[in-house]
């Protein structure tokens, strides 16, 4: 993994030149034309150096028996032999992985370095020896570690601890579970490790995260073609564990934004294909809640599977698939989503049946017809006396129940009259042709991403699509970023993931800072599992660091948007493209004051559109909502007026006098907040005009905080 970053850092001539050789390196090792030099002064005696060109060397583990080498680091002569002077590799004796060292972790044990210990106060682990062993921790390391007090002084540490134990530990002081942790990176208390076996070691799930086998040429010339994506080749041990996790019923895989859940849906769908048709007999689909993330998708398949694994792979986004599979059975509706002229058009004669009494305002009916009737696909008044109302907050009486009823009835005879379907209930219609055995289950497997926006009847289908038994559905999502949907449960709707449900928790998009301020804007508000219980966001982290976010209040929008075009200047500065900065706001209307501002001062833009995908080709900085960035991520990214009554949006908590529904209301516009926050992979601005946000009002005495452009950065 090293070895990629040193290799993307090189000019494109000498990569050319360290890619031929690989090839060479790779067919004989042992080859005469390679020329292998010790390193003098080497902290591992194994290291060896090899002549790339005149200035450029690799350097390669050269174990004394096999026929395993190792490329580690590739660099100008003297900083390639700096490097090999500085580190080590080891087979750590319990873990049995293959570690990359400091080299100064190979000393005697040392007494813990002052640095890191804050006297006086408690150790931040309590753990024995033999378990920091079993999380990889380097015996040399022991004291050190035991006496780290603080996560800053953990983070102190990082450059001296190999990867895999800096992370168990990390996710430990974050909060983890101890043993969940110790079950997913501890070795297995197992069989004796021969420290001399680098073949065997380069075998072992943990090594697989940090090194890489090249199994043939198309997948080293994947790789060194795009050696930033590591995500095609180093998955972590517990992302790898669920790709090929063989198991007997469906799967749900949390994990808060960033942690690499789509890139483990895919590698899952690819690993389904990948076993032949025996264990996957049939198709496999992989589908998502919005479009442009199914288009992503299909892209990125494309890089990691063969084009016989991928004509066995179906990428489309759900209300697609549901309109395409009733179209090929003659269905006769017309599908109609939210907003939809017509659609509005009913609800407009629905809601002049509404009764005196009881005085109900029109939000509660879409509410209702939202969360009850059609859920529970009410269509006559003895079904609404029975319908479940948990979670709603206005209580009715039958009598009431009998008075509002006509409304939903005019709005059911209304679509009915005009050939519409609402979506939702065209998805069940869907559901019940599947269920109908007119046809049998068109899939052998079904991976979905975005879980926690899609509705319950939407999981009721997909259900039916795949027939019950080993790995037929897989679902990835996060309550955090819920944004379309309030929440539903698994169980509800016949997909029981007891016992098969797993969490990632490292993120590898955003840098730490970041990460904590986004988990901050959801602190206190509890957030569902996807499955009734409770999920919480604290327990992940990142591994990176970077500059904190940047939060401004001006006083008027024209400030505001000033100290937008200055920032943006001085990215440019910086030398960042501009379509790796995105602009975000929560409306339409603001991003077009964004746009005009930046047009007016020279700024090229490009508007991210809801049904168009984002492709690099287009030049210009990007423009997004805060619905559009979603699934996204930009190195920086501008949120723009965080204001009073923007944030939330004062039209959606007017939407009803509900308190239920006015909190939940307030959840999704705090989840709207944290899903722009989390698509920053580098440096995240927020700004207001006038008064802020209730959101901010944590950070207006925070030190992130400023008031009028001050100092940038
Ligand atoms: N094992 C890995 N090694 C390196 N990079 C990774 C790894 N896993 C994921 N990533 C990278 O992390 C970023 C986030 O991954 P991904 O989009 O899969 O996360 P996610 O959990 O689906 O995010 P979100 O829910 O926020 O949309 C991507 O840039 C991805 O390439």
């Amino acid at each position: 993994m090293d070895f990629l970053e040193s290799y993307a850092r090189i000019p494109k001539t000498q990569q050319r030149k360290v890619m031929g050789f690989v090839t060479k390196f790779r067919n004989d090792p042992r080859s005469s034309g390679i020329n292998y030099e010790k390193i003098r002064d080497a902290a591992d005696p194994h290291f060896r150096s090899v002549r790339v060109d005149q200035d450029y060397r690799g350097i390669i583990l050269s174990p004394t028996q096999g026929n395993v080498y190792v490329l580690l680091w590739v660099d100008k002569h003297d900083a390639a032999y700096d490097w090999a002077r500085r580190h080590a590799c080891r087979i750590h004796p319990e873990t049995g992985s293959l570690q990359l060292l400091d080299a100064t972790v190979l000393e005697a044990p040392a007494l813990p370095s002052q640095s890191f210990v804050d006297t006086g106060q408690r150790p931040l682990f309590n753990l024995r020896d033999r378990e920091y062993l079993r999380l990889g921790v380097p015996e040399t390391l022991l004291d050190l570690v035991k006496g780290i007090t603080s996560e800053e002084a953990l983070e102190q540490a990082e450059a001296r601890l190999p990867r895999e134990a800096f992370e168990a530990l990390y996710l430990i002081a974050a909060g983890s579970d101890v043993q969940d942790i110790l079950q997913e990176y501890g070795a297995p208390q197992a069989a004796a490790v021969d420290t001399s076996d680098f073949a065997g070691a380069l075998q072992r799930e943990q090594t697989r995260r940090s090194f890489c086998v090249v199994e043939d040429d198309q997948a080293l010339e994947g790789m060194l073609s795009a050696p930033l994506e590591k995500w095609r080749i180093f998955l972590h041990p517990t992302q790898r564990r669920l790709v090929a996790w063989d198991v007997a019923g469906p799967v749900r895989v949390l994990g808060g934004a960033g942690t690499g859940k789509t890139v483990v849906a895919m590698h899952r769908a690819r690993w389904l294909v990948r076993r032949g048709a025996e264990a996957t007999p049939g198709r496999v689909l992989f589908t998502t809640f919005t479009a442009n993330l199914a288009v992503d998708i299909q892209e990125n398949l494309r890089h990691i599977c063969t084009p016989e694994e991928l004509a066995r792979i179906e990428v489309i986004h759900i209300d697609a698939w549901v309109s395409r599979f009733l179209k090929s059975r003659q269905y006769p509706h017309q599908i109609v989503y939210e907003g939809h002229e017509q659609y509005r058009h009913c609800w407009r004669l629905a809601l002049d049946a509404r009764p005196v009494d009881p005085d109900l305002p029109e939000s509660f009916y879409r509410d209702e017809w939202e969360r009850v009737i059609l859920p529970q696909r009410v269509t006559d008044e003895r079904q609404y006396f029975r319908a479940r109302r948990t979670g709603r907050g206005v209580p009715l009486t039958r009598p009431q129940r009998a008075a509002i009823w006509p409304v939903f009835e005019t709005l059911r005879i209304q679509l009915h009259q005009r050939g519409l379907r609402t979506s939702e209930d065209a998805t069940q219609d869907a559901a019940d042709v599947l269920a109908s055995d007119q046809v049998p289950p068109p899939y052998a497997a079904v991976v979905v991403d975005e879980a926690q926006d899609m509705g319950p009847q939407v999981m009721a289908l997909l259900r039916r699509m795949v027939p019950q038994g080993k790995n037929d559905l897989f679902i990835v999502g996060d309550g955090h970023q819920r944004i379309y949907r309030r929440r539903y449960a698994l169980s509800d709707c016949g997909i029981e993931v007891r016992g098969r449900s797993r969490k990632l928790r490292i993120n590898y998009r955003t840098t730490e800072e970041i990460r904590r301020f986004a988990t901050a804007l959801l602190e206190g508000q509890t957030v569902d599992d996807l499955d009734g219980g409770e999920d919480r966001g604290s327990d992940c982290r990142s591994l990176m660091h970077g500059r904190p976010p940047v939060i401004r209040r001006f006083a008027a929008l024209a400030e505001e948007l000033a100290f937008l075009v200055e920032t943006l200047s001085d990215l440019k500065g910086e030398g960042e493209g501009p379509g790796d900065i995105c602009v975000v706001a929560r409306t339409n209307a603001l991003l077009d004051a964004c746009e005009q501002a930046l047009s007016a001062a020279g700024i090229h833009t490009h508007r991210l559109s809801r049904k168009q995908a984002d492709a690099r080709g287009h030049d210009g900085v990007r423009l997004a909502t805060m619905h559009r960035i979603k699934g996204l991520e930009f190195r920086h990214v501008l949120i723009m007026a965080v204001n009073q009554d923007v944030l939330p949006l004062r039209q959606e908590m007017q939407r009803s006098t509900d308190p239920t529904e006015q909190r939940a209301s307030e959840l999704t516009e705090r989840a709207l907040f944290h899903v722009a926050a989390t698509r920053a992979i580098r440096q995240l601005f927020v700004s207001c005009s006038g008064v802020p946000s209730p959101f901010l009002a944590d950070f207006i005495s925070s030190p992130l905080w400023a008031d009028g452009a001050g100092d940038n950065r």
